[in-house]
């Protein structure tokens, strides 16, 4: 069958999408060779700019505070275009990524490229902690600068007539232990545009927020090819010394703009620099992403993504769908006799490195993460990323479990090497 063939074949089959992404029978070109648990390394492919609050110095103009923000934010804004975009890059446009399978992980490190090696290692940490449904937790860890950054990542999707849209759940929380300084970062909602087009790709929309434990407040606001400013990968970011500031725009700090996958600019106060006026801020046509060392697959433990995939990502790559069902059932069958074998042993799988704690039962009122989501007004419940306390979103969600990195049990490991 042609692929232009079983695309159309592939698009009436969404028509009757259920929402649950894996149950997509896509057609083999569409089928990424990499697995969702790999997507956490999108998190750190610029190391020194997720590390660089640790090397600010105070000075006379912005409080130091401040200047941790507008570095955080531009760390953030620096991950965009690998979340994103690397596929489009790497194989032609966005695919659907492999679910991974329950305890599935996928360990890796950066070496520090400083010349004054004053970041130092730098490891990630990513565990499939649910299957139904897919959620991603992971740690990105920095022993010599003292900062971690650990979250979690699920998606829910449903259909509109052109496009896939995507609202995900988590967050991540990014803490600077020497600085005694900590940030709740949520995820935007995205769609996948240019399906019917046969080349689908993200585009990111609405908002997402940072909040720092200082007090200082972000709100990043994204558009595509047709809204206002009609590139696509567009945002708006505006820094506010608080969130009861960020309820009037003009009194924004610094204001930031331009696109994520390309040039932005910032200035200071509520109006926009026009790329021309304004400073640079950040150009990832211009900032090379840095990959993580992942050791070789026949070093890799049975549980690691690479290892675990290697025969179905190898019938991807062959485009062999008969040998790609063949080896997915493989897989898919050892994973349903390892649920059933728990199941009558009433054995749960153990998680490696996270826990799911659960905010409503334990007293937990100085928890970072409470603090920080009351600073931002945000839901603790578990709606979508980024919901506001006050929507009626939460008033049919009774859950309040999330996801948190145990550094401890990964010191302990001793099955698992970076
Ligand atoms: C359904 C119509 C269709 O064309 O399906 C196949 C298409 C490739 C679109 C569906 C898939 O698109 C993929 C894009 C994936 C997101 C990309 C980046 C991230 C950021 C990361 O930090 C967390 C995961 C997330 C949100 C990915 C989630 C899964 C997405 C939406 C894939 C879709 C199955």
């Amino acid at each position: 069958m042609t692929s232009a063939a079983s695309w159309t074949t592939f698009i009436k089959s969404i028509a009757s999408y259920n929402g649950d992404l894996s149950s997509l029978t896509a057609p083999p070109f569409i089928l990424s060779p990499t697995s969702l648990v790999e997507y956490s390394q999108y998190w750190s492919e610029h190391v020194d700019l997720l590390l660089e609050p640790n090397f600010i110095v105070d000075s006379d103009d912005d409080p130091v505070e401040l200047k941790r923000m507008i570095a955080v934010t531009r760390w953030f804004i620096s991950t965009l275009k690998s979340q994103y975009c690397s596929r489009n890059e790497t194989l032609g446009g966005e695919k659907k990524p492999l679910n991974p399978f329950l305890g599935e992980i996928f360990v890796g490190k950066w070496e520090d490229t400083s010349k004054e090696q004053k970041l130092g290692e730098t490891i990630l940490v990513s565990e499939q902690v649910s299957h139904h449904p897919p959620i991603t937790a992971y740690a990105v860890e920095n022993k010599k600068n003292n900062t971690i950054l650990e979250g979690y990542n699920g998606v829910r999707a449903s259909m509109s007539t052109t496009a896939l849209n995507v609202r995900q759940f988590g967050h991540a929380l990014l803490e600077y232990r020497n600085l005694n300084e900590t940030y709740l970062v949520t995820l935007p909602p995205l769609h996948i545009e240019g399906i019917l087009a046969f080349s689908p790709f993200v585009e990111l929309e609405q908002k997402s927020y940072i909040q720092s434990s200082a007090g200082y407040y972000t709100v990043i606001e994204y558009s595509g090819r047709g809204y206002f400013s009609g590139k696509k990968n567009s945002f708006k970011a505006r820094i506010f010394k608080n969130y009861e500031d960020s309820l009037k725009k003009e009194k924004a700090l610094y204001t930031i703009s331009g696109q994520w996958s390309e040039k932005s600019a910032i200035a200071k106060g509520s109006s926009s620099p026009s790329s021309s006026k304004g400073e640079t801020f950040f150009d990832a046509s211009n900032y090379e992403a840095q990959h993580l060392t992942v050791k070789p697959i026949e070093d890799q433990h049975p549980l690691e993504s690479r290892k675990a995939w290697k025969d179905v990502a190898e019938a991807i790559r062959k485009g062999d769908f008969d040998l790609i069902h063949e080896e997915k059932s493989k897989l898919e069958n050892k994973q349903r006799e390892l649920r059933k074998a728990e199941e009558a042993s009433n054995a749960k799988w153990a998680r490696r490195w996270f826990d799911e704690v659960d905010y409503s039962k334990d007293s937990l009122d100085n928890d970072i993460f409470i603090t920080l989501s009351n600073l931002a007004h945000l839901s603790i419940k578990n709606v979508a990323s980024g919901v506001d306390s006050g929507s009626s979103k939460n008033d049919d969600i009774e859950g309040m479990s999330h996801w948190r990195f145990v550094p401890e049990s990964f010191d302990k490991e001793t099955e698992i090497k970076i």
